[in-house]
Formats: C-alpha cells, sequence, structure tokens
C-alpha cells in the first residue's frame, strides 16, 4: 500500500512513520509511507497557501490552488484510490472504515490548519472526508496519524499474530474480552481459573461472555447492531435479570 499525507508539517510524521509497528512495516516494504509539504506546490514565490476568507471574518483558509495541484502530481505517478480530506465536519472514522481503507492500494490524506479549506476542495477534489470525533484540534496531522496508523496495522504482514487483530474491539463488533498475564497471582489478585485450565473449549465460552458483559455495561448501543446466536441471547437475558435483581436489592 502506498500512503501519501498532505501537510504544511511533514516533520511532524518523521516519528510515527519510522518507529514502531508502522516503521517496521516500511522497512519489510509492506507500506511507503510519505508526507510531503504541499506549500511546495503553491506556485508563487512566497509560498502563500492560505488567504483570508471572502465574506470577512476571522482566520485563514488553505487555497484551493496548491492542494489541487499535489494531488494531481501523485496522481501522475499512480491514481490514488481515495484522496481523504481531514475534517471535524467528515464522517466519523470507524474500525469498519479502518478495515474498508486497508483494502485499496493508494490512499492521500489532506490535512488542513487554520480555519479550514476552501469548499471547491471538498466539492471538486476528495472522495472522503473524515473526522475522528466530535472535538476540533488544530491541524488535521494528529487525526491523519490515527487513521493510518489503524489502517496500516490491518494489512498482512503488519502484525506478527494476525489473529489478534481479528479479536479486537469492535472487529467482531464487541468489547474485546479482559486479557491476563504472568503472575498468575499479584498482590492477592488471581486470574481466572478458567484461563488456567488448558480447556480451549471453556476458554472461548468465557472469552466470549466477557465480551458480551463488556459490552452490555460501556457501550450496549454496540449490541443492538448485531446478529446474535441464541447462547449470546441467553447470556445476555441472564445479566439484564442479574442487574434487575440489584436494582431491587
Ligand atoms: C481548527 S480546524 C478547522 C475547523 C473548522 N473551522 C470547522 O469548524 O469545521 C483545522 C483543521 O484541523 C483538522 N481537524 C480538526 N479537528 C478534526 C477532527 N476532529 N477530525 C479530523 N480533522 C480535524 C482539519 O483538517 C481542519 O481543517
Amino acid at each position: 500500500m502506498k500512503v501519501d499525507v498532505l501537510t504544511l508539517f511533514p516533520e511532524m510524521f518523521t516519528g510515527v512513520f519510522g518507529t514502531s509497528i508502522l516503521g517496521k512495516a516500511a522497512e519489510k516494504g509492506i507500506v511507503s509511507l510519505q508526507a510531503i509539504n504541499f506549500r511546495d506546490y503553491a506556485g508563487n514565490k512566497h509560498g502563500q497557501v492560505d488567504d483570508t476568507p471572502y465574506g470577512g471574518g476571522g482566520g485563514m483558509v488553505l487555497k484551493p490552488d496548491a492542494i489541487f495541484a499535489a494531488v494531481e502530481a501523485l496522481q501522475q505517478s499512480s491514481s490514488p484510490a481515495r484522496i481523504i480530506l481531514l475534517c471535524p465536519q467528515g464522517q466519523p472514522f470507524t474500525q469498519s472504515k479502518a478495515e474498508e481503507l486497508s483494502k485499496e492500494d493508494h490512499l492521500v490524506f489532506i490535512c488542513g490548519h487554520y480555519e479550514g479549506y476552501d469548499e471547491r476542495i471538498r466539492k471538486h477534489l476528495v472522495t472522503d472526508e473524515l473526522s475522528i470525533g466530535d472535538y476540533v484540534l488544530t491541524g488535521g496531522e494528529l487525526p491523519a496519524m490515527v487513521m493510518i496508523d489503524s489502517v496500516v496495522r490491518l494489512l498482512p504482514g503488519v502484525l506478527g499474530n494476525e489473529s489478534s487483530a481479528i479479536t479486537d474491539s469492535f472487529s467482531t463488533g464487541l468489547l474485546e474480552y479482559p486479557h491476563y498475564t504472568r503472575p498468575a497471582e499479584f498482590r492477592g489478585w488471581k486470574v481466572p481459573d478458567v484461563l488456567l485450565s488448558g480447556h480451549h473449549a471453556h476458554i472461548e465460552t468465557w472469552r466470549r461472555e466477557q465480551a458480551l458483559r463488556r459490552t452490555w455495561e460501556r457501550r450496549p448501543e454496540l449490541l443492538e447492531k448485531l446478529e446474535l446466536s441464541p447462547k449470546d441471547l441467553k447470556f445476555l437475558a441472564a445479566l439484564k435479570a442479574e442487574e434487575q435483581n440489584q436494582q431491587n436489592e
């Protein structure tokens, strides 16, 4: 996969692109990660990429010319499948969006700054507008890093143990079950017996029930979107009854 980021601050990506799992994925040639300064495409001698808004008001707006020119230069080498505008007004970025993007060959992320972008960039250049949440940051760099990290870790060969991504929270539609490691007892707190039993079927059942319980307790709305088995439904009915009993006590 090829990932290009258009930004005014390419130096912000040096650490993220060169470290840990992303750095190793790039080293192995699974992904090529590039941060490009779109000021280089400004086409004027001062490298000006922003201007005051028509109609007045505070803040500076990113002009369309440099961003169009930078994307068009990338399109000459390989046509990007998706051109993603980082934007608090965009669709919420989710695990299923990460999975969808991980199937593409070439992604381009455009990072805004200041007051935002000229509307013609939204209307005539990009394929997606994505947000990392209902809050406003100073720029699109951190959201781009968040999205790239969650997409790249899904690429085959990036995580040592492929199956770990399959059970991650949201991948199954549920929050993930709790994990324990050595020691079996720490300050008097013991690891659940079932995890030490070596009985794989019992461990699977325990994990499924813990994932259902955790999702029910923390994000019950996620359960509404899932097709649950009769066994899951029975377990949830027992949980609800347990909760009801506690309220009545
Ligand atoms: C200060 S913000 C502009 C906010 C804009 N005036 C608005 O109200 O929608 C500057 C840039 O940061 C990025 N940004 C800020 N918050 C974001 C979020 N939640 N998700 C994605 N990008 C965000 C975008 O690239 C945005 O253009």
